[in-house]
Parts: C-alpha cells; structure tokens; sequence
C-alpha cells in the first residue's frame, strides 16, 4: 500500500484582487522528506507557505496535513505544523530561554514539562551555552536556530519554513541543513520555500515555481539529468541573430537568456567545435558545463533566474 502523503496540495490557486499569485498548484509531501519550493521573487511561494500555515484562508483547491483537511479542520491541522516565518519571530529584549518559555506557553505547555523541554531544544540546536544571553547579543544564524527550537517545542510532525537560510552564512546555513537532516531521520517532514539555488540542491525533492505555477517537480538530481549531457553558453554581441542561425543550422533550438545563447546537448565537447567553425566569428566566448537547477529552471520556463521579468 502507498505511504500516505505528510502533504498533499491540490489544484490551489490564491488571488490578491485581480493578481492571481498561485496559479493551480498541486504536489504531495512523504513523511520525513524535505522538500523545497524554490523559485525566484514573486513567483508565490510566500503566498502558498501562508495557505499551508493556516495564516491566510484557502481560496480554491485543497490542502490535507497528515490526512487532515486543512479548509475543515484549520485549528487541528495548526497543531501538527512547526512554522517559521521569514520575518524574525522572536524578542530580541527577551533571553533565549525566556523566549521559548513564551512561545510553548501559546502552544499549552507550561511549568515544569516546558522548561525541561525548552532547554533540550536549545541543546539540540548547539545553543546550551546562550540559554539566558539576550537574542539582541545573538549571530543572526543563532537567532535562526532559537526560532527553529521554538517551532519545534510542541513536537510538530511537519515543519514549514518561509526562506530559512536567506541572510546566513554557509557555515549558518549548513547547521540548520544538518538539523533538518536529523528531523527528517525522526519522521519529521519539512517543507521549506528559497530563492537560493544551492540551497534547494540539498533537499530530497524539489518544486520549482515560476509565476505562481509549479514549472518542475523532482530530486534535484532527476532535474538535472532531465536536460542531459552537457550545457553551453555562448557570448555574443547579438545572441537573438546568432541563435536563429544555429536554429536553421543544427536540429535544435538554443535559448537566448540575458544576451547569451544558451544550449544543452548530449555530448558539449563534440559540438562546440562546430559551432566555432560555423559562427567562430561571431562568439566571443564558449563555456560548457553540467545543467544546475538555474539551467533547469533556464529550460523550463524560458527566463533567466535572478532577472525581472518573472512577475506578471
Ligand atoms: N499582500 C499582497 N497583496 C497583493 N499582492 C501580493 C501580496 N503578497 C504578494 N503579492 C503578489 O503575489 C505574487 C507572489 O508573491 P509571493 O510573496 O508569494 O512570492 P515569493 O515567491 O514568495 O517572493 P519572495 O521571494 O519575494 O518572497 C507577487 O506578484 C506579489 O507581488
């Protein structure tokens, strides 16, 4: 029998007035996976970390936490979620501890049971020895880490987080990866949105979203491989010209992203030589490479990453 999903979205969709900002979203979420939404800015994954934490009410399409229907049951489904906002949620006056006592306190725990808690969170997280410094005297990878034991103070079976790492450092960044890793080894599913492509190479499997849709939908590494063999940029002074003739030339289409042709074939280093012999005069440099998500995403969706046109 199939495992259940920790998450199923379906057919989603969320309107800000006329702007249609999710656009018919569906995937599903297994127990103890870490996915991630990734996608440039706008592309709606803020819009569908709110849905799923129950911060803005579902509009169409349905969303199930552990089987729970989240439109019938928002207030149950609110209690298997761990969430962590982009935004700080923390008080920087307050200690580490004090502010882990507040927050179980809105989740019911209190007394003895919170406190011994809270404290084995803050172990968890490597922060023992800043248990009663002020957040304000904190790295902000630290305050991360505080925010991150705060989510999980009421035991979540599934953790949401809007832009985890964004403003870390590697070496920050790589801490709170490898306590996903330890959650995820326990059963807990993560569910996580970025912008940084290097980040959503590490989760299990990945979403990708452009304009409110999801363009992608696999392991990083099946996204990779999707494209096959190798890519090739090529710098020009007019790519739109040099890739037409390539198109009436060869069998394939490249790409033109951000004045560059881009292009991926099975074997890079066989075809650049004829490339250079038929448009030598008009490239002024060739770079071959393997796919990366920015290529896969490149390949999808028509538009460069980090640009400006990705809003509607
Ligand atoms: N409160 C709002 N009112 C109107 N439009 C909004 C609102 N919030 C977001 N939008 C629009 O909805 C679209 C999706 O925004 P969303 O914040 O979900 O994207 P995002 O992928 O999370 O971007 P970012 O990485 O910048 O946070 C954008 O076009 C944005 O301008």
């Amino acid at each position: 029998m199939p495992i259940a999903p920790a998450l199923s979205i379906r057919d989603v969709r969320f309107r800000y007035g006329e702007h249609e900002a999710v656009r018919g979203v569906s995937f599903d979420v297994a127990p103890g996976e870490v996915f991630a939404l990734l996608g440039p800015n706008g592309s709606g994954k803020t819009t569908l970390f709110r849905l799923i934490s129950t911060l803005v009410p579902l509009q169409e399409g349905e969303i199930d936490v552990l089987g729970t229907s989240l439109r019938q049951h928002p207030a149950a489904v609110r209690g298997y979620l761990g969430v962590v906002f982009q935004s700080p949620s923390i008080d920087k006056k307050l200690t580490v501890l004090e502010n882990l006592l507040h927050h179980g306190r809105l989740y019911g725990l209190a007394g003895g049971t919170l406190k011994q808690k809270a404290t084995t969170m803050i172990e968890r997280l490597g922060l023992s020895d800043k248990l009663t410094a002020s957040v304000e005297t904190l790295s902000g990878g630290q305050r991360r880490r505080v925010e991150l034991a705060q989510s999980m103070l009421h035991d979540p079976k599934v953790l949401v987080l809007d832009e985890p790492a964004t403003g870390l450092d590697p070496g920050a960044r790589s801490d709170i990866w490898r306590y996903f890793a330890t959650l995820a080894d326990e059963g807990v599913t993560i569910l996580l949105t970025t912008h940084l492509l290097e980040e959503a190479e590490r989760a299990d499997r990945l979403g990708i979203m452009h304009q409110g849709e999801l363009v992608a939908l696999d392991t990083p590494l099946a996204l990779q491989a999707s494209l096959g063999g190798d890519t090739i940029t090529l710098r020009t002074t007019d790519a739109q010209t040099l890739a037409d003739q390539i198109a009436s030339r060869f069998d394939f289409t490249p790409a033109v992203v951000d004045g560059t042709v881009r292009l991926e074939h099975p074997n890079g280093h066989q075809l650049i030589p004829q490339l250079v012999e038929a448009f030598g005069d008009q490239i002024d440099a060739v770079t071959l490479g393997k796919p990366t998500l920015e290529d896969v995403f490149i390949a999808r969706t028509g538009h460069q990453f980090f640009s400006d046109t990705h809003e509607s």
